[in-house]
């Protein structure tokens, strides 16, 4: 992979001030989102927060009311083809040609990114060999395994060597093996020095992968950082789980919040975040029946959005 390394002063993706609307609905809201070259950034955030949307910004497939918008050095969508060729986008929606090999799938793509002939062959290969299917390059898209297909997918969006990969929920969908395996390759990619910008909803893929998370909530990036960073910052470093019927959780989250703890419900628990600064005293009212765990990812997001993790 071929990166510029340049201390980070040029950013591989700026937007600034980036308003999207359909209608009268404002989708992406004044965003304001760099993501440093040679970095994997997840973007996270619940349906409907504006992930998906960025990425057809970055690619021109949408087009911002206002705000810039700069891949890779490259105003878009002014100059967005020479962004687009120089970066690799993987949809979220498998559109492979199902008629054709992985191979031949593979070729079409490395001769519209225009792949000089001479390397092209070797560029398939590559591709093939990064997806570990090497051994499946004759087989029909129709005849492969949705773990395949899904690195089929992802192959083909590396085969021009890409400096930057947009990645679009990567494993939504794909049963827990499959996806494992596919967080094996994006890794290999970021170890390699590929800037790679990742939407997702899966809390693990973006704690495990991801350099940074930007967290996005109705079209705008809300908290952004290591994940332990932001776990540290709006977290703290332990929870403590009270279980019990609805009375007692309600008791439970009044007396945190009154001392201005951040809470988390889920379905029979309420959460005490930042539990180790609970006061000797509220500790004392709060009883002993809680549970004690490590603050996560998670508790950030539901904390932050409100909403529940799927
Ligand atoms: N072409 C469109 N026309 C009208 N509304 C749209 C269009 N595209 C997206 N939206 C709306 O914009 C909002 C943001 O959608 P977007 O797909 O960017 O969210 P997301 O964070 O990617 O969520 P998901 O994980 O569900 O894809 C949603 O409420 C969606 O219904």
């Amino acid at each position: 992979m071929t990166v510029q390394r340049d201390g980070g002063a040029t950013p591989a993706i700026s937007l600034r001030g980036v308003v999207k609307r359909f209608g009268d609905f404002t989708a992406v809201d004044g965003l304001d989102l760099e993501v440093p070259a040679g970095s994997c950034l997840g973007l996270l955030g619940p349906n409907g927060a504006g992930k998906s949307t960025t990425m057809k910004l970055l690619t021109a497939q949408a087009l911002a009311d206002e705000g810039t918008i700069r891949v890779l050095g490259f105003p878009v969508p002014r100059e967005s083809k020479r962004a687009r060729a120089a970066m690799g986008v993987v949809p979220q929606q498998d559109n492979l040609d199902e008629e054709l090999t992985a191979q031949e799938n593979l070729e079409v793509f490395a001769h519209l990114y225009r792949v000089p002939r001479r390397s092209r062959r070797q560029a398939v290969d590559d591709a093939l060999a990064l997806a570990h299917l090497t051994e499946r390059r004759l087989t029909k898209v129709d005849d492969l395994s949705g773990g395949m297909r899904r690195r089929l997918l992802i192959a083909r969006g590396l085969v021009h060597r890409p400096a930057l990969v947009l990645l679009d929920e990567p494993t939504v969908g794909l049963d827990p093996q499959v996806r494992a395996e596919l967080w094996g390759l994006i890794d290999g990619l970021r170890a390699a020095g590929t800037t790679v910008l990742m939407s997702t909803h899966y809390i693990e893929e973006a704690e495990r992968l991801a350099d940074e998370c930007a967290l996005m909530s109705h079209g705008k990036v809300i908290a952004r950082g290591t994940p332990a960073r932001l776990v540290a910052e709006h977290a703290g470093e332990r929870a403590v789980e009270h279980y019990g019927p609805p009375d007692r959780l309600s008791d439970v989250e009044r007396l945190a919040r009154g001392a201005g703890l951040p809470t988390r419900r889920t379905g029979p628990s309420v959460s005490v975040l930042k539990a180790e600064t609970i006061p000797p005293s509220l500790d004392e009212e709060l009883g002993p029946d809680g549970v004690r765990r490590a603050s996560s990812l998670e508790d950030v997001f539901v904390v932050l959005t409100g909403e529940r993790v799927e």
